[in-house]
């Protein structure tokens, strides 16, 4: 049992009142609220609005793109140089326009981060409107149906099966309103709720409010009215919702653990850089500006934004291939999912079910099952299934048609036990001339075991263990053939309700068998997935011999099925073995679908779950990405994390590349990023201490910063190999070390050779002398500013082109193209940047032209640095097997 939500006082207080009670309280009147009515209850108890959505506001993003550690500093360092402008006048000339240089520089990434938000904001909103879950309300005296959002308390509604509750709901009418509460309380049992009013103890469980009908709860059969007592955070549901979205957070968590390891070693080395700079330059004002900005260049604040965008950008594409991800956390699940658990129906077989034969216990074709099962199927209220719709597709057939409409007409409906996915059957009682009549169907073993009779040729025999065999041997034989089958049963009754109790000594009469064929498209779709290294897992609620039959023709290893009765029989270490090597599962309660699926993540995996059954839900929940299609019902859709608009593993697939991509590109910032910062902070601390001036200005810093966080932000634009997308993609922080170990103080090798070559041979040679020996301010200042602005250069050479090298596995360019947006702002960006040494604006932010020959030096860097970078990487894949 899951804990967190508590029940909210008001609805405590009316579940214990007479409805009229609660009619008169709220001022509901037979016509159910106006529209005035409704906005005043919507400004007193709030919107139906779970997930907090507060932080979607565009103030809330502005303030976000705007507010940070980055502008923080800027705008410290700004507030510095204008007052130190101020205060030095000799200097004035040269740095008076420092200040609006810096403001420049906060607008510009103030703005770079606002639209890039904005983006992603409006995919995801796009995609969510697509699926937009609607209730029927009564408002200004009509049934109206309404987003459920726009639901408040007070309002009267009315839910039918395959619903999903939209608000916490005081019941005020109910017709065998069965709910299952397992999003709440974790259990698949299905409860019947009525509409009189309760008692309460403090022991009350949920599933005591029988008046209740909890938000998220999914109406299994029946239908019924209540009031809205609790809307959006006030409900249950509410309360528990925070923690499941959290807990498909993996990604988030695994991102945040990056930024905690990278914070820490800053956290040791960013002091040592303000000791070493204020005890060798003297200035602790300059120094701590200084390490301040080294702090902030390093950090990778556009971590969640980057990743964001990567969401963004993959639910974008996969909603081009009729994908539509609800739960953007879901998406790191399709890069990593390597284990894929369907259901059988729909996803292997095709979506119409035909029934193929009604016939008596000995097979022979029998009217009179067919009759029985139809009134069964036409009365039954629980979720619209496949097998009801294809036994009352026979009220279609001429004779046969007018013949079942005949006894529709005759024996009324008087109660039902809907189908639960717990006792496999569905019970209905009709009214007969001298006594009513139970009809059931449903599995065969559940029936069977409900029996005492069969009944042959209208005549009633009592059901000996020794016949059992005979009656199997009939069943079993269209089961092989891959066969839906269920058994029908009856009863004589004299009573005008049904309790589960009236459930036995039933008279068995025949069975339905149901073609349900495997899908073309299916083999070759699990071939793919195979390719991919996806695996899949069959799980089923339906008959081992019928799997058995389906996933042998779809060329799935059928070599061990194990059923949910077997499974329970195991104990728990044999469970664990034995769930990991089987690859069908059938006769599966929603509770060990769900079970198998925990077990399968237990064991390291990443599940994935596909299910449009109300019995996949519990699974679906659980698993790490829950996936639904279209036509499912209400619940089912909500349950789920990505929706399919076709029902069709070919579809999965694609999601599947698409996921991968976004992942890879994710993983490749990350990696990138965690390198280069790695490598940069290195070379920062060894310059610091050894120097003794700063290698570069907070402010060059800061702008080299802006432009690689610029470059990032393109990154989720970008191609992805082939390669990289064919196997899942493991997110660990393990290997990101090793990586970060293995490339940063590359880049700290060419970062050291650049400070050599300037501080004793090109500084010296142009300045007259080595920095120790000059005595003028002038050609200090002068060599400072060469020093500064060719480090400056090789720094962010380097850094471009470090994007460029490790975004791939292959060489850069020749092999593997980036995209068009990663070209373009690498190539913009390195010759602005360039270019800007050279004018007055560089000239500002203490930057000078270098000479020609600089730029032979760098070019002679580069080449070598693209040379060692390439053997490295060779180097690491060949080692590891892997880049990212
Ligand atoms: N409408 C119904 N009336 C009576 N019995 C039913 C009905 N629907 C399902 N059953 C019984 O419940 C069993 C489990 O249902 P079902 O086969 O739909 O499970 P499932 O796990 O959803 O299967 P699948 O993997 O094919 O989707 C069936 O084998 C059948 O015996
Ligand atoms: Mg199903």
């Amino acid at each position: 049992m899951k804990h967190g939500g508590s029940i909210h006082k008001r609805v405590m207080y009316y579940a214990q009142q007479e409805k009229e009670v609660l009619y008169c309280d709220l001022n509901i009147k037979d016509t159910g609220y106006t529209e005035r009515q409704a906005e005043k209850s919507r400004e007193k108890y709030g919107s139906n609005l779970i997930s907090g959505r507060a932080s979607d506001t565009i103030f809330y993003r502005l303030r976000r793109a705007f507010i940070n550690p980055f502008t923080t500093v800027l705008l410290a360092l700004a507030v510095v140089s204008f007052i130190t402008d101020m205060l030095q006048v000799e200097s004035f000339s040269r740095n008076v326009t420092a200040s609006p240089i810096i403001f420049c520089m906060l607008v510009v990434s103030g703005m770079i981060r606002f639209i890039q938000e904005m983006k992603s904001k409006k995919v995801a909103d796009h995609l969510v409107s697509l699926l937009h879950s609607t209730v029927t309300v009564l408002r200004e005296g009509k049934w109206t149906e309404l987003s459920s959002s726009e639901l408040t308390v007070g309002d009267q509604v009315r839910i039918f099966a395959g619903d999903r509750i939209p608000a916490d709901i005081r019941l005020t009418k109910t017709a065998d309103l069965f709910l299952s509460q397992s999003v709440i309380t974790g259990e698949s049992a299905v409860l019947e709720k009525t509409s009189g009013k309760i008692s309460i103890q403090d022991s009350c469980t949920y599933s005591d409010y029988k008046n209740i009908a909890w938000m998220g709860s999914a109406v299994m059969g029946g239908s019924g009215e209540g009031i809205v007592l609790a809307v959006g955070p006030d409900t249950v549901y509410g309360g528990f919702s925070g923690m499941i979205s959290q807990r498909k957070n993996k990604f988030d968590q695994g991102a945040a653990s990056i930024a905690r390891v990278l914070l820490r070693f800053m956290g040791v080395l960013i002091p040592i850089v303000f000791v070493a700079c204020g005890l060798t330059k003297g200035n602790w004002a300059a120094a701590f500006l200084f390490a301040l900005s080294v702090a902030v260049g390093l950090t990778p604040e556009m971590l969640p934004m980057v990743i964001n965008a990567c969401l963004a950008k993959g639910s974008a594409s996969m909603g081009k291939k009729q994908t539509v991800v609800k739960n953007i956390n879901a998406m790191q699940g399709f890069g990593s999912m390597d284990v894929l658990c369907v259901d059988k129906t729909g996803t292997l077989t095709g979506d119409i079910i035909l029934l193929e034969y009604y016939m008596d216990i000995l097979g022979n074709e029998s009217e009179r099952v067919l009759e029985l099962s139809y009134l069964n199927s036409l009365y039954h209220t629980g979720v619209r299934n496949h097998l009801d719709t294809a036994v009352l597709k026979y009220r279609e057939m001429p004779g046969l048609g007018e013949q079942l409409g005949r006894a529709a007409e005759q024996k009324a409906k008087l109660d039902e036990i809907p189908f639960d996915y717990e006792r496999k059957i569905a019970s209905i009682l009709v009214g007969g001339e001298e006594n009513n009549l139970l009809i059931v169907k449903g599995s065969i073993e559940e029936v069977c075991r409900r029996c005492r009779y069969v009944e042959y040729k209208g005549e009633k025999r009592e059901k000996k263990p020794e016949n059992s065999s005979d009656v199997h041997a009939v069943v079993d034989e269209i089961l092989e053939d891959g066969m839906k089958v269920l058994a029908v049963a009856y009863k004589p009754v004299k009573k005008n309700n049904l309790t589960k109790e009236d459930e036995t000594d039933l008279i068995l009469i025949g069975y339905l068998a149901f073609f349900d064929a495997p899908k073309k498209t299916a083999a070759d779709a699990i071939g793919k997935l195979k390719a991919l290294q996806v695996g899949i897992r069959v799980l089923t609620g339906d008959q081992k011999s019928v799997a058995a039959s389906v996933c042998h023709r779809l060329g799935i290893d059928t070599s061990q099925i194990l059923t949910g009765a077997e499974l329970d029989a195991m104990s728990e270490e044999k469970q664990i073995m034995q769930i990991e090597n089987t690859m069908v599962f059938a006769e599966l309660s929603p509770k060990q679908k769900a079970e198998i699926v925990e077990t399968l993540q237990a064991n390291g995996h990443t599940v994935g779950y596909l299910g449009d059954g109300m019995n996949d839900l519990p699974a679906m929940v659980e698993s790490d990405v829950g996936i639904s299609v279209d036509t499912a019902a209400e619940a089912v859709k909500e349950g789920a994390d990505v929706i399919l608009l076709k029902k069709d593993l070919n579809v999965l697939e694609e999601g599947i590349l698409e996921g991968r991509k976004a992942f890879s590109n994710m993983t490749k910032y990350i990696r990138i990023t965690a390198s280069s910062n790695f490598g940069n902070i290195f070379s920062i601390v060894i310059a610091s201490v050894v120097l003794p001036f700063l290698p570069i200005t907070s402010v060059q810093l800061l702008l080299l910063n802006l432009l690689y966080d610029t470059l990032c932000l393109v990154l989720p634009w970008d191609h992805v190999d082939q390669d990289a997308c064919s196997r899942p993609l493991e997110w660990s922080g393990r290997t990101l070390g090793r990586f970060m170990k293995f490339f940063g103080p590359v880049s700290s090798f060419f970062d050291v050779i650049t400070f050599l070559f300037l501080y004793f041979i090109f500084c010296p040679a142009l300045c007259g002398g080595e920095f120790a020996q000059l005595t003028e301010t002038a050609a200090q200042t002068q060599f400072i500013m060469l020093f500064q602005t060719g480090w400056f250069l090789e720094s962010m050479w380097t850094q471009v082109l470090i994007l460029h090298l490790l975004r791939t596995r292959r060489i850069p360019m020749l092999q593997s193209r980036p995209s068009g947006p990663v070209m373009f702002v690498t190539t913009v960006g390195i010759l602005f940047f360039t270019v800007l040494t050279f004018t007055p604006l560089g000239k500002i932010i203490g930057m000078m032209a270098m000479p020609v020959s600089y730029f032979g030096f760098l070019v002679g860097v580069v080449i070598l640095y693209l040379f060692v970078v390439t053997v490295a990487k060779g180097i690491y894949v060949r080692k590891y097997k892997e880049l990212f």
